[in-house]
């Protein structure tokens, strides 16, 4: 699904007015029916339903704000007890959300318009007895900061006990980067309009936005597919199209070789865990080039793997490199870097790989450590479109020449600006990971979760890029495959485990099973 900034989702909206002569006022009902449908299947239904519970919604002066209203009328309509905290004066109140707000007076819903602090203790107790509050306050027209007095209600919203729905972002949050400058609605759910905005998957965003629901809102398919859009977030359905079908007569050799260069004293797990990462995702054949002084090990770590040694008691050199390109003969995918050790002597063997490795070729962990002493290396692989760059934050401050905090602050553009110019498929890890394409599209991944952030997840990723290259898998692709299921993994785990106490190999043994559940879910549909 495409993923837009603000400009974008209004000139889709522009266009749906315009082209079609739908209203305006039209498209405000259905986002306001909606959040109506997303709150009746939130609410515990018994017998009485949405009948008699209390809702109260916070109200903004713009369009977010005339969503809320529509909200609220038709939660009146549905017997709830609505109250409705008007944050503007309601002279300022335009166009459709003016008429919403005059349509809101015509039904029995509370209307009161705040106007500071004197109205605290009756917002207070109307926010502690709600069931659902709604926070229709800003939406994609907000730049910079809330006001102050409104966030001293968002502050008051947050601890409130009830379901927070926010309306198409959460107030607070900026639709365009994220950004949060001191607080913002924490959200349970957020409906959003169109198409998800950028702003709920970078920055503070994902933080805040809680479960995101997309909705149409009937603007027409074709607009919601535009073309020029060029950030997307994966989904079930794209993803499980990337999974390489097996052939009944497929061996060892159809699944692909794998070249995976890792490991240094003291971190032959690197080798291990990223190796289970490939194995566990279908490669063929996996080879391991590791130093002699662990090669033991890390055989011993991993069974089903031929492990190759190259000279080097601690860390691999330059001597490395005939071990590599003799094995990588035929091979379909190379990696290296897992737990490498930043051994300078090692950069010559980066180049020759860069240069004369002729399949696609990952860059992980120290190789990019190594690479960052002079990114400009990366020139040496130009004109191929084979090269996988997998950096977290620190990795891609290093090789940006910038700070961690730069990195985070422009992640969409840092990585898209930079595959463009490295001819990299970028992947840029982070709760909310991104991988960018070299042809400037850029894929935001929605799962996994917090119990990753633990030693050896990375590794099992690389290896699992590694595993669905040597599979046949073009470079971007696999890419998004193996950071999807990593995630699904990740999230697999912690229906079990919660957010954390589960292990990178866990991790790695978890990946059949959820690709095996997509491929389910997909077949689901076919057979109808
Ligand atoms: N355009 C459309 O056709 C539709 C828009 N919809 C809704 O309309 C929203 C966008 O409406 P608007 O463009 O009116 O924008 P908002 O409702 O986000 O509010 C913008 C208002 O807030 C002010 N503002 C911006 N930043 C501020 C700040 N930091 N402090 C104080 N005031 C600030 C602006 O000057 C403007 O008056 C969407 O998010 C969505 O909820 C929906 O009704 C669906 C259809
Ligand atoms: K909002």
């Amino acid at each position: 699904m495409r993923v837009v900034n603000a400009e974008q989702m209004r000139q889709i909206e522009e266009k749906a007015i315009y082209h079609y002569g739908i209203p305006s006022l039209l498209l405000m009902e259905n986002a306001a029916w909606a959040v109506v449908e997303e709150i009746r299947r939130n609410i515990p239904n018994g017998k009485e339903g949405l009948n008699r519970r209390k809702a109260v919604i916070l109200v903004g002066k713009g369009n977010n704000g005339g969503d809320g209203l529509a909200v609220a009328r038709h939660l009146v309509f549905q017997g709830m007890d609505v109250t409705v905290l008007l944050f503007a004066a309601q002279k300022e109140f335009r166009g459709d959300a003016a008429l919403n707000l005059r349509l809101f007076q015509g039904t029995t819903g509370k209307l009161f318009v705040v106007e500071g602090e004197k109205q605290r203790r009756l917002i207070r107790l109307a926010l502690a007895q709600a069931d659902v509050v709604i926070d229709a306050l800003f939406g994609i027209g907000m730049r910079g900061a809330l006001p102050s007095l409104i966030e001293e209600y968002v502050d008051e919203v947050n601890v409130a006990p009830g379901w927070v729905v926010s309306i198409d972002i959460p107030s607070g949050v900026e639709a365009n980067t994220g950004k949060v400058y001191r607080t913002a609605v924490r959200a349970q759910t957020t409906v959003t309009f169109g198409l998800p905005k950028w702003g709920l998957f970078l920055g503070e965003g994902p933080e805040y936005c809680g479960r995101v629901v997309v909705d149409p809102i009937s603007i027409p398919e074709s607009y919601l597919m535009e073309e020029g859009i060029s950030t997307f977030v994966l989904m079930d359905a794209d993803v499980r199209d990337i999974i390489p079908i097996r052939q009944l007569k497929g061996h060892k050799g159809t699944h692909g070789k794998g070249i995976l260069v890792a490991g240094s004293k003291g971190m032959s797990g690197a080798a291990v865990l990223a190796g289970q990462g490939a194995l566990r995702s279908g490669i063929g054949l996996l080879q391991i080039v590791t130093p002699l002084g662990i090669a033991g090990e890390v055989d011993a770590g991993i069974t089903e793997a031929t492990v190759w040694s190259a000279p080097g008691a601690d860390s691999l050199n330059e001597e490395a490199w005939p071990v590599i390109l003799k094995q990588a003969e035929k091979a379909k995918a190379l990696a290296v870097g897992p737990g490498l050790s930043q051994n300078i002597d090692f950069v010559s063997v980066l180049e020759e790989i860069l240069k004369n490795i002729s399949c696609p070729v990952i860059l992980d962990a120290d190789a990019l450590n190594l690479i960052g002493l002079d990114s400009s290396l990366l020139a040496l692989r130009s004109g191929r479109g084979d090269l996988i760059l997998t950096p977290h934050p620190g990795e891609m401050a290093r090789l940006c020449q910038c700070s961690i905090e730069d990195i985070e602050r422009n992640r969409l553009e840092i990585a898209v600006a930079k595959a463009v110019e490295w001819e990299a498929v970028v992947v840029l890890k982070g709760s909310v990971t991104i991988i960018a394409s070299p042809d400037g599209r850029a894929f935001f991944n929605p799962t996994g979760n917090p119990g990753l952030g633990t030693g050896g997840t990375g590794d099992v990723l690389t290896g699992s890029i590694l595993g669905w290259l040597a599979q046949g898998v073009p470079p971007l692709e696999a890419a998004c495959l193996g950071v999807y299921l990593h995630g699904k993994a990740a999230d697999a785990l912690a229906g079990e485990f919660g957010w954390s106490g589960f292990t990178a190999s866990e991790v790695a043994n978890q990946l059949p099973k959820v690709r095996r559940a997509l491929e389910l879910k997909g077949l689901e549909g076919k057979r109808g």
